[in-house]
């Protein structure tokens, strides 16, 4: 059984000389809520990512995870602690880090071309090498024939392709995605799966995914981060040492990958028991 357990951050063997591409350092993220009080989002959060790690991230509704996320974008700053990429502290919006999140960013008035073009145009590259390349990324995601097409005439499976492409012309060296899937039926969030497992394997990028799903995080994950209901602290994080390439539609019923889905559920539902408890506590 290859599954192992650990309180604290661990991870592939740190390359030497190497600092890890992400790192959250005792971060602590407060707010103040809009009827004055202080609200504690995340406490005491410590989070290494390696390079080409795939970490995915899941715990209650509302716990942080996606203030996570923020605070890696630099859009947020933390109350406490360091965030660190690629060893140097965030001073600002890392053009390297691409995202995707459940609501996609496609350009409506653009073409499929013109929206996978726009990321490296804006930065500057030549017209024919920018479409050229467009190109190329609308292959690898299937959708030649749809080039022309508009974001309104696609299915939202397609709308997932074009969104990937746009994400990785750019190169991103740290990618974070929100629920990146979750609006899509399962037949179709299986397929987008395979498709990013297919496109992150040969880009190197370093990736924060956060779902609800927890078959998904064991699928896809290098390590699972199980969250505690907010204030988000780290409850356990999970090593899946399941081989790749991994297959979607076939790895969820391997008898390993089972087990692994059943102890970190078992994990994971006391603090979604927690969570739905003090919202019924709320509405009391
Ligand atoms: N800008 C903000 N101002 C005040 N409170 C905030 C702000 N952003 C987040 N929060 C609060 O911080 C907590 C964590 O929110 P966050 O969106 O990170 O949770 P989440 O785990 O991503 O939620 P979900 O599972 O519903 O997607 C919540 O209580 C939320 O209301």
């Amino acid at each position: 059984m290859s599954l192992s357990v650990s309180p604290a951050a661990t991870g592939p063997a740190p390359v030497p000389g190497l600092a890890p591409a992400i790192e959250l350092v005792n971060v602590s993220r407060r707010f103040v809520t809009p009827d004055g009080r202080m609200l504690t989002a995340l406490r005491d959060f410590n989070m290494t990512v390696g390079r080409g790690e795939f970490a995915c991230v899941v715990g209650p509704t509302g716990c942080g995870k996606s203030t996570t996320l923020n605070l890696v974008t630099g859009l947020a700053r933390p109350s406490a602690g360091e965030v660190r990429l690629m060893g140097a502290p965030i001073t600002g919006i890392d053009p390297s880090i691409g995202f995707v999140f459940q609501a996609d960013a496609l350009f409506p008035w653009r073409s499929v071309l013109d929206n996978v073009a726009a990321g490296p145009l804006f930065r500057g590259e030549k017209k024919k090498a920018a479409y050229e390349r467009a190109r190329d990324w609308i292959a690898r995601v299937g959708l030649s024939k749809f080039e022309g097409h508009y974001p309104h005439q696609l299915s939202g499976g397609m709308r997932k392709r074009v969104a990937l492409a746009q994400t990785f012309i750019n190169e991103p060296k740290i990618l974070l995605m929100d629920e990146p899937f979750s609006a899509l039926d399962i037949q179709t969030r299986t397929l987008m799966q395979d498709e990013l497992l297919a496109l992150w394997s040969g880009s190197g990028a370093s990736v924060i995914f956060v779902t609800h799903d927890l078959e998904e995080a064991v699928a896809l994950a290098d390590k699972v981060y199980v969250l505690t209901a907010g204030p988000a602290t780290v409850k356990a994080v999970y090593d899946i040492a399941l081989p790749r390439p991994r297959v979607m539609s076939e790895i969820r019923y391997e008898p390993e990958f089972i087990e692994i889905a059943r102890v970190i559920w078992d994990d994971l539902r006391e603090e979604v028991q927690i969570g739905q408890q003090r919202a019924m506590g709320q509405a009391h």
